[in-house]
Formats: C-alpha cells, sequence, structure tokens
C-alpha cells in the first residue's frame, strides 16, 4: 500500500515557490534536476508552508476554545516549552524555549493551548523580541488575567553558522503585564520557579 502523508498544503503557493526555488538552486550553482534535487523544490516549498503556517491561525480562538471560568488567583506556569522559528532577517531558525505564567481573574485556559499559542506566533517571519510581546497580547487579550509573563531563550543559527559565528550565546527576551509589571514579589517569583538568573 502507498504511503499517503495528510498535510495539506495550498496548491497555487506550493507551485509558485517551487519555481522560485528550482531557480534558486540553478542560482547557487547546482543542478536542480540531478537525482537528490528533483523533488527538492517541492519538499522546500512543503517545509515553508509548514514553517510559516502561524499566519492562518487565530490565537485568541484557541485560548477561547478552551476557555473555563474557574475562581483560582494563583499563578500558572506552564515552562520549558519548546519552540522554534525563523528570523525575518535571514530566513534561519532560531530555536528555545519559552516559559509563560498568567494569574487568572476568573478564567483559565486548557494547558496544551497555552503552547499551542507559542506555535501560532513561532511558526512565522519574527524576531525574538515580537514573539515575546504578542504571545502575551493573545493571553492577555484572550484571558483579561491579572497579569501576564513570557520569557523566552533561543539561539539564533544566523549567529551560529554564518555572520558572528557565535556558538553558545542565548538571546533571552521577557514581557511582563499587569501583576508582573508592578509587583516585584510576584515577578521574581516567577523567574525563581522557571530557573531564570534575570530575577
Ligand atoms: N533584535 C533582533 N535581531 C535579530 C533577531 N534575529 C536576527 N537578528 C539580527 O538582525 C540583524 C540584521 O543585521 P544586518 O546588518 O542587516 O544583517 P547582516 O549583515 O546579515 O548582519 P550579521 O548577522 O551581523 O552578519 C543581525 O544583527 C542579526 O543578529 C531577533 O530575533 N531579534
Ligand atoms: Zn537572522
Amino acid at each position: 500500500m502507498a504511503y499517503k502523508k495528510t498535510e495539506h498544503y495550498d496548491e497555487d503557493v506550493t507551485a509558485a515557490l517551487m519555481k522560485n526555488y528550482h531557480e534558486a538552486l540553478q542560482a547557487l550553482g547546482e543542478n536542480p534536476d540531478r537525482e537528490g534535487l528533483v523533488k527538492t523544490p517541492e519538499r522546500m516549498a512543503k517545509a515553508m508552508q509548514f514553517l510559516t503556517q502561524g499566519y492562518q491561525l487565530d490565537a485568541k480562538a484557541i485560548i477561547q476554545s478552551a476557555r473555563f471560568k474557574e475562581d483560582v488567583s494563583e499563578m500558572i506556569i506552564v515552562k520549558d516549552i519548546e519552540l522554534y522559528s525563523m528570523c525575518e532577517h535571514h530566513m534561519l531558525p532560531f530555536f528555545g524555549k519559552a516559559h509563560i505564567a498568567y494569574i487568572p481573574n476568573g478564567w483559565i485556559t486548557g494547558l496544551s493551548k497555552v503552547a499551542r499559542v507559542v506555535d501560532v506566533f513561532s511558526r512565522r517571519l519574527q524576531v525574538q523580541e515580537r514573539l515575546t510581546t504578542q504571545i502575551l497580547e493573545a493571553i492577555k487579550d484572550s484571558l483579561n488575567p491579572l497579569g501576564v509573563a513570557v520569557v523566552i531563550e533561543a539561539k539564533h543559527l544566523c549567529m551560529m553558522m554564518r555572520g558572528v559565528q557565535k556558538q553558545n550565546s542565548v538571546t533571552t527576551t521577557s514581557a511582563f503585564d499587569g501583576e508582573f509589571l508592578h509587583n516585584h514579589t510576584t515577578r521574581n517569583e516567577f523567574l525563581k520557579l522557571i530557573g531564570s538568573k534575570l530575577g
């Protein structure tokens, strides 16, 4: 039986990208028609659509699809959420971990939805700073919590494989709102619980 993949890709987008990647391979001095590369433009077209699928997704709708009324006022932390994104300057990956906390104000959301929101914004062309604030804003707007905190630690391949070629530098970005912005004890408790040295 033939192996059938189930992912959906837009045919027009795939065709347009394939044409461009075929030309790009030629421009790089490769022969796009040699055996190993025959399917490469199509693979690249599909990979890029997968890696930018976040544009089609609505973070608020995802959070609100599992929003529950709950009388909890303690900090909820989902930490070590792995993320893979692409820097908009070089279209090379940056990858690492997101740590997210919020203090509910009558509403909580499914824990997986917090991780899904990370994918919504990381599967786009990004800068790490904007990725951090977009996650924060989506949670803030959907749950109206007493506070939200987002910390992202990531390594950028554009700084490792090329350019400045620094293999060990990690970029940390953060965004705080509400209680996490105004109350240092709350912020420090979060930073301590995620094991951050920022506190
Ligand atoms: N602030 C920010 N900068 C980023 C991010 N990802 C990549 N960059 C930087 O974007 C900058 C683009 O700088 P340019 O001088 O235009 O590009 P470049 O000549 O390729 O720069 P080098 O990487 O230094 O060789 C570089 O300094 C990258 O390190 C990000 O998420 N946030
Ligand atoms: Zn880059």
